[in-house]
């Protein structure tokens, strides 16, 4: 069982034909004399029961097959399991998802041939895991990237918009400026107090969010570190122009955008209840504090 991998596969997630997706994919596995097991999800957040299930049979090695929000899942799964210390677990991830923003990072491809490749090779980076403790006391990981205010209105409206894929997360993005309000948000980084009229603030442990947007500054997914964003009252003219730098990643350097390394920090919206989303999923909103795990789960790369 140690050797073996168990599969969790999404069929819900991006815009393919998922049946003839998974038959490629068992071929694959079956041509590189991969041993597995699998299980499809029937509903949302099935990640986690069956993440716990197959760590309880005695499995250490987990295929997520879909998007950020199943591999998200299958992260929340690994954390919140009891059986086994999180660092015994080892994630692969075969992307399907619309965005597939974390394997970026990773220079992971889509192409299913080259993944599997990857997966038999078993190149392993043990990374730093978020944790998010919303008002009502609700705890979220994330492998990604978090964050509140502008991304989890985003998140929330999008639902309906992500069948046209990445750009929809550009076009969402930029007409939803005109719409949406700004708010003062009080951020305690340490010692330090910003209060300040903000668009957003985002936690990042990896790169790449949005599609392959990017506003994370500097990162290193297993430094202990939690990448903070600012992003002040940027309104909709200072993002058409900047459209290259959102996606090259030099938008960081904007004078309304500042960036933190932290291993903890708290953001209390006055007056409003912006929606907080992890890894592209909504999970909150409102008043936020943010933790890292150093070193939490391995993963395969590239
Ligand atoms: N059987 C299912 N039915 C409905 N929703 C599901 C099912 N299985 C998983 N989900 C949920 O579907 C959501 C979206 O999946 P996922 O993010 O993997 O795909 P995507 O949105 O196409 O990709 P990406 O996030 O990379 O853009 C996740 O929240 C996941 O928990």
């Amino acid at each position: 069982m140690s050797n073996s991998w168990f599969i969790i596969a999404n069929s819900t997630s991006g815009n393919r034909n998922f049946s003839k997706q998974w038959k490629e994919i068992e071929q694959l596995l079956k041509n590189k004399n991969i041993n597995y097991s699998f299980a499809f999800t029937q509903f949302s957040k099935h990640e986690v029961e069956l993440v716990d299930t197959a760590i309880q049979q005695g499995f250490r090695n987990i295929i997520s097959v879909g998007g950020d929000g199943t591999l998200h899942h299958v992260v929340n799964g690994i954390m919140l399991q009891r059986y086994v210390k999180t660092s015994d677990i080892t994630i692969a991830v075969i992307p399907i998802g619309t965005g597939n923003d974390w394997i970026k990072t990773y220079n992971i491809p889509e192409k299913l041939e080259n993944v599997i490749e990857i997966i038999t090779k078993k190149k392993i980076i043990t990374q730093d895991i978020g944790v998010l403790e919303t008002e009502n006391k609700t705890i979220t990981y994330f492998n990604n990237v978090a964050g509140l205010g502008y991304d989890g209105y985003i998140v929330n409206k999008l639902e309906s918009l992500k069948r046209f894929g990445a750009i929809a997360y550009l076009l969402s993005g930029l007409a939803g400026l005109l719409l949406y309000k700004k708010s003062i948000f009080k951020i305690i980084i340490d010692d330090k107090i910003i209060e300040t009229n903000c668009l957003m603030t985002l936690f990042g442990i990896c790169n790449f969010s949005g599609g392959g947007m990017q506003f994370t500054k500097d990162v290193n997914p297993s430094d202990g570190l939690l990448d903070i964003t600012i992003a002040k009252n940027l309104n909709i003219f200072d993002l058409i122009f900047n459209i290259r730098k959102l996606y090259s990643g030099s938008i960081v350097h904007h004078k309304k955008i500042e960036t933190y390394k932290t291993k903890t920090i708290t953001v209390l919206p006055i007056d409003t209840k912006p929606f907080i989303q992890a890894d592209g999923e909504l999970i909150g909103s409102g008043k936020v504090t943010v933790k890292i795990i150093e070193k939490a789960i391995n993963f395969v790369v590239n």
